[in-house]
C-alpha cells in the first residue's frame, strides 16, 4: 500500500481531501464544516433528498458520494431533516454548491453543512470513485477540510487505516434517543408543515435504533398513536406501554453487533405473538431473530430509485408488482439461511438480495428499504397501512 501514494503532491487551492486506509489520496475543495472524519465511502444514486440523506441515523460514520452533480441547489430548510442532525459524517460532490434556488429553502446548503457539522469535498470525480467503490467495495476513509489548506496526510491515512470499519459495529448507543417521547407529527403539506396526529388506539411502541423522522410520521398518518422508546428499553418496559404493535426502525452499524442486544427483545415479542413491522436494521434484526443471518455487503443498496419486486404471497393481488423504493444498507439478511417459518416476502429486481421477510402465522414482518425520503406521496405506504390495520 503505496505509502508514497500519500506524498501526492496538494493541488494549488486544494482545501479538501479524501484519504483512504490504503493510501490513496483525493484532493478537492472543502466545504462545510472543518476538520476530518473517518468513515466507510458509499455512493448514494438519489437525484434529491441530499438533506434527508445526510440526516439519517443510519449513515453514522459513512461518506456518501453523491452520483448526481448538482448537490446543493435547493439549499436546506427546518422540515427536511430525518433526524436531529445525526447520519453521514460527510459528503463527497462532482460540482461546487452554488447558491441555492428554491422557494423551500432556508439557508444554504453550505452554511447548513458548518451548522450540523458535515465535512464536504466538492470537485471530485464522482463517476470514477463510485466505479472504484463498484469494483472494489466501499473503503473505509477519513475525509478532510482545512479552510487554509493544512492537512496531515500521515495522520489522516493512519486514521482511515486504523479505523475498525462497520462490520462488527454497534452503532445505535450515539444515535438512539435517551428517553422515551410521544411522537405526534403527520403528514406533511405546503404551507401547513406536519399535521398533528391525535390517534389513541392503535398504539404503537417504536423502538429507536437511529430513526427516521419520517417513519414515524408515516406511522402517525396511517392512524397510530406512536410512543418512540430507546434502544434497550426491555422487554416488561415494551409491555408495560400497552402496545398494540412494535416498530422496530432503521438505525446504523452492524445487524449482528447490535442485535446482541436487541435481538432477545425481538425474539421475546415474537414469542409473545406481539404484532412486529421492522425496517432496514429492524427488520435486519427481526431476520436474526427468526433465525435467519446476516452478512456484509460488497458495495451495498443507496438512492431513491431501487428496484424491489414482491415475491412472497400474503400480499393479494400485489405479487409480482415491482417498486420503487428509497434503500440505504451496506448489511442484508441472507436469504439462503431463513427457516421454514420465514417467508422471503420481497427482493432486489438489481441483484435478488432479500428485501423483506415475513413470519408464517404471525403478525410479524420486515422490509429492507424505506418510505421515501421527501414529504410527498410515499411509495412504500402501503405497508404503513398494512401494519397498522392489522392492529385492529
Ligand atoms: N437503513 C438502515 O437501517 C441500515 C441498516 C444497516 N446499518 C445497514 O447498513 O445495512
Amino acid at each position: 500500500m503505496a505509502l508514497s501514494a500519500i506524498s501526492h503532491a496538494q493541488p494549488k487551492g486544494a482545501t479538501g481531501v479524501l484519504v483512504f486506509g490504503d493510501g490513496t489520496v483525493i484532493w478537492g475543495k472543502g466545504f462545510g464544516a472543518s476538520g476530518n472524519a473517518v468513515g466507510e465511502v458509499c455512493f448514494n444514486t438519489a437525484m434529491t433528498g441530499y438533506q434527508e440523506v445526510m440526516t439519517d441515523p443510519s449513515y453514522d460514520s459513512q461518506i456518501v458520494t453523491f452520483t448526481f452533480p448538482h448537490i446543493g441547489n435547493v439549499g436546506a430548510n427546518e422540515e427536511d431533516h430525518e433526524s436531529r442532525g445525526l447520519g453521514a459524517v460527510g459528503l463527497v460532490v462532482r460540482q461546487e454548491i452554488t447558491p441555492h434556488s428554491n422557494f423551500r429553502a432556508q439557508n444554504e446548503f453550505v452554511e447548513w453543512c458548518v451548522a450540523h457539522g458535515k465535512i464536504g469535498l466538492s470537485g471530485i470525480d464522482t463517476r470514477a470513485l463510485t466505479r472504484r467503490i463498484r469494483l472494489n467495495g466501499a473503503p473505509n476513509a477519513v475525509i478532510a477540510h482545512s479552510p487554509q489548506g493544512e492537512f496531515d496526510l500521515k495522520a489522516l491515512k493512519k486514521r482511515a487505516s486504523e479505523w475498525s470499519g462497520l462490520e462488527g459495529l454497534d452503532l445505535v448507543p450515539g444515535v438512539t434517543r435517551e428517553g422515551q417521547e410521544s411522537w405526534t407529527g403527520g403528514h406533511w403539506q405546503l404551507g401547513f408543515g406536519y399535521g398533528e396526529g391525535n390517534a389513541n388506539k392503535p398504539h404503537v411502541v417504536a423502538l429507536d435504533y437511529g430513526a427516521k423522522d419520517n417513519i414515524f410520521r408515516n406511522l402517525v398518518k396511517a392512524g397510530a398513536k406512536v410512543t418512540v422508546v430507546p434502544a434497550r428499553t426491555s422487554f416488561e418496559e415494551v409491555m408495560a406501554l400497552e402496545p398494540d404493535g412494535v416498530f422496530l426502525s432503521n438505525g446504523p452499524g452492524d445487524p449482528a453487533a447490535t442485535g446482541v442486544y436487541a435481538v432477545p427483545l425481538i425474539r421475546r415479542l415474537i414469542e409473545n405473538e406481539t404484532p412486529l413491522f421492522g425496517i432496514c436494521l429492524g427488520h435486519q434484526m427481526l431476520g436474526i431473530a427468526a433465525g435467519a443471518k446476516t452478512a456484509k455487503m460488497f458495495q451495498g443498496h443507496r438512492g431513491a430509485n431501487h428496484p424491489v419486486q414482491r415475491v412472497g404471497e400474503g400480499w393479494g393481488a400485489s405479487e409480482g408488482l415491482v417498486e420503487i423504493t428509497s434503500m440505504n444498507h451496506g448489511f442484508a439478511v441472507d436469504g439462503e439461511t431463513l427457516p421454514d417459518d420465514v417467508e422471503q416476502t420481497h427482493v432486489s429486481l438489481f441483484d435478488g438480495t432479500n428485501c423483506g421477510i415475513s413470519i408464517k402465522g404471525k403478525k410479524a414482518f420486515g422490509v429492507q428499504y424505506h418510505p421515501e425520503a421527501s414529504p410527498g406521496p410515499q411509495d412504500s405506504f402501503y405497508l404503513f397501512e398494512k401494519f397498522v390495520g392489522m392492529l385492529g
